[in-house]
């Protein structure tokens, strides 16, 4: 719970949550090294009244005794595992989210393969305004984005999968949403990354063409997939680094989409960008954005997973954006000289739908 007031805890709830705060890395450690060893899944498996030995649990992680010792008995203590008193042990209802919940998978992967390390630069990330821990894959690199296809197989799996596991499900939900408006034939999905959206396109409305925007990298793995599926003559690639000074978009589309793409940007980065695509549309296009903002959303947990994750785009993706809160976004896009035609909230899992003209 979001607390109000000083008093909504009690001494010794506010203690034990310090506590598991002061330890919480070892438990995370725990639970990925029990996932990459088959423990997390094994226990995933069992129904809460099977049980198994600590000599099993050996012979299922190829771990020895002391290994499984302190990973099992961390376990316990964390409310993960419950020890019989037969001394074997079995599963609890949070191991069973933890191995097999789709969103808790995403979350942890991406926490564990692609930020855990490079978040130890955090505190020099802030003060700098760069993502110092992007040094942990490369030093060559000032953002994450161009060098998103060559990141290290585990952590480039767990960055698409955590950035398609949030946007994918929205696509479905919002294209009839955006299609109500009218019939839009050309869309230009700024930020298209590998076309994602862009197929969904294809096989919503059979007439609509639509122009991927993105880095040269992100439109090349986008043409393999357009290739794939044989809509070269729907879908075509527009590479651009947009923050480039000599940077221009393209002078058609009646639609301007962008999807998780100004969370890449910092404020000032998303007023140029924005100002661009004012000034390219014509009077009667529209813009849809579609976000996910910090104070929009329904639970406590899924506030506290989107803040937790702005601090992906501090420490390894750019060092200067974040989940926006809505207030300041809509200011912005006034401020630019947009009128917020439609507003809607908690579209598909945890997402914003931002309506824009001219
Ligand atoms: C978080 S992804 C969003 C992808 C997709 N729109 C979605 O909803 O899943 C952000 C996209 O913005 C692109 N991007 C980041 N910086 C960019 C830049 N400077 N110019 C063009 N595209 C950029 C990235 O390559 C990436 O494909």
């Amino acid at each position: 719970m979001t607390q109000k007031n000083y008093n909504d805890i009690s001494a010794v709830d506010a203690l034990k949550t310090a506590q598991y705060l002061a330890v919480s890395p070892f438990i995370f450690q725990a639970v990925a090294a029990m996932k990459k060893k088959g423990l997390l899944s094994h226990f995933g498996k069992m129904s809460k009244n099977e049980s198994v030995t600590k000599l099993e649990l050996c012979e299922i992680s190829g771990l020895n005794d002391y290994a499984v010792s302190v990973l099992i008995d961390l376990a316990v203590a964390a409310d993960l595992v419950i020890r019989n008193d037969d001394n074997s042990f079995s599963p609890t209802k949070i191991i069973h989210y933890l191995a097999n919940d789709r969103m808790t998978n995403v979350n942890f992967d991406f926490s564990s393969e692609l930020c855990y390390e490079g978040l130890g630069y955090l505190t020099e990330s802030l003060q700098t305004g760069t993502p110092k821990g992007l040094k942990v894959f490369t030093s060559s690199c000032s953002t994450i984005y161009p060098y998103l296809s060559s990141l290290p197989e585990n952590a480039r799996k767990a960055w698409f999968s955590f950035d398609h596991y949030y946007s994918d499900n929205v696509f479905s939900v919002m294209l009839p949403l955006v299609f109500k408006e009218k019939h839009f034939s050309h869309i230009n999905d700024i930020g298209g990354n590998t076309g994602k959206f862009a197929l969904a396109v294809a096989e919503y409305s059979k007439d609509t063409k639509v122009t991927i925007i993105d880095l040269p990298q992100q439109c090349e793995l986008a043409k393999d997939n357009i290739r794939k599926h044989g809509l070269e003559d729907r879908i075509d690639t527009y590479p651009v680094n947009i923050l480039e000074e000599s940077a221009k978009l393209p002078n058609q589309g009646d639609l301007w989409w962008m999807s998780q793409f100004l969370d890449c940007f910092s404020m000032d980065q998303i007023e140029e960008i924005l100002t661009m695509v004012y000034n390219a549309m014509s009077e009667d296009s529209m813009v849809a954005i579609s976000e996910v903002f910090g104070d929009k959303q329904s639970n406590d947990i899924a506030s506290l997973v989107i803040e937790a994750n702005s601090l992906y785009f501090s420490s390894m993706a750019n060092g200067v954006s974040r989940f926006y809160h809505s207030d300041e976004f809509v200011n912005l896009v006034e401020k630019i000289g947009f009128k917020v035609h439609r507003m809607m909230d908690h579209v598909g899992l945890a997402h914003t739908l931002l309506l824009l003209t001219k």
